[in-house]
């Protein structure tokens, strides 16, 4: 459904992206990763057909993003990063705008939208919050139901509730068929609802990884507080179990993909709390990236 082969960009001060290849199929969502200014968004202007490209081509549907970007802009939906909104508007009339432009028929589902992201439609955009704004944007991208959504952070600014009705949406739309590329910091959102995900380091495609695959490369590290110095000695000591760091009772233990092995480790002994943290998504590709030295 959507093809991005060999694309290259070079900026006269020699950043870009460079030689960028994947596709995603009809009813997949993508995810695209990576640490800031690595080419995400220069990526996602060329696949909206808003970039000419040095070297390489766009296909989504089988047409050429940039030389048929009329056509195709029909298709597609698009949360950009930053969304220029038209001075003096509400948050009605932005979206009454685009969905003109969108040759839209009926309101149904851009009212319906709006009823699920709870915002006041009549606040002029100017006065709106950061999380408002990007209501409004998520309400265009999706309002005219198109088959290819491209979304550029989509749920920065949104509270956990919002990110919650955001990620319902998507996999809403994607049981119907509708292919998404998206870009995101949030494991959360990438785990709940992307088949596969791309990192992009330095302009260049580092790898591109099922995310189940992802899931079982990811590390938690669990923070155990003993009841007792004794019993913290002892946990310590034992084999098998990789200490990342220990304060006294508190001793902190990275497991990936072992639970079993260290919930028998810790049963023995009093516990008086336990914490997890998930290793971010970057470091998952970033550790990968050093670990393998060279390019998957
Ligand atoms: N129009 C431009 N002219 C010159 N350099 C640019 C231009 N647009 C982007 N760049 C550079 O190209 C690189 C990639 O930028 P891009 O905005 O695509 O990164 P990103 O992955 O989207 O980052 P972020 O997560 O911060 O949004 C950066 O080094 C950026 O400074």
């Amino acid at each position: 459904m959507l093809t991005v082969h060999q694309l290259t960009k070079t900026f006269p001060n020699g950043k870009g992206i460079f030689d960028v290849s994947f596709s995603v199929q009809k009813g997949e969502v993508f995810g695209f990763l990576g640490p800031n200014g690595a080419g995400k968004s220069t990526t996602i202007r060329h696949i909206m057909g808003f970039m000419k490209p040095d070297q390489g081509i766009v296909h989504v549907g089988g047409l050429d993003t940039w030389s048929a970007q009329g056509t195709v802009q029909r298709y597609l939906g698009y949360l950009p990063g930053e969304i220029a909104f038209i001075e003096g508007m509400t948050g009605l009339s932005f979206l009454t705008f685009m969905g003109e432009l969108q040759g839209m028929k009926g309101n149904e589902r851009r009212d319906e939208l709006i009823d699920r992201f709870q915002f006041d439609v009549k606040t002029p955009i100017r006065k709106m919050s950061k999380g408002m704004k990007q209501k409004v944007g998520i309400v265009a991208a999706f309002m005219h139901q198109p088959e290819v959504i491209i979304l550029d952070e989509p749920t920065s600014g949104l509270d956990p509730l919002m990110q919650k009705v955001f990620i319902n949406l998507v996999l809403e739309e994607k049981a119907r068929g509708t292919t998404f590329l998206m870009s995101s910091h949030s494991f959360q959102e990438i785990e709940r609802t992307c088949d596969r995900a791309a990192i992009i380091k330095d302009g260049r495609i580092i790898t591109v990884k099922d995310i189940h695959e992802l899931q079982s490369m990811q590390r938690k590290l669990f923070e155990v507080t003993f009841e007792r110095m004794v019993d913290a000695d002892a946990f310590a000591a034992s084999s098998g179990i990789h200490i990342e760091s220990r304060e006294g009772l508190r001793v902190r233990v990275a497991v990936q993909g072992e639970y079993a092995q260290f919930l028998a480790a810790i049963t023995p002994y009093g516990i008086r709390n336990l914490d997890v943290f998930t290793q971010s998504l970057e470091d998952i590709f970033m550790n990968y990236y050093d670990r393998k030295g060279t390019i998957a």
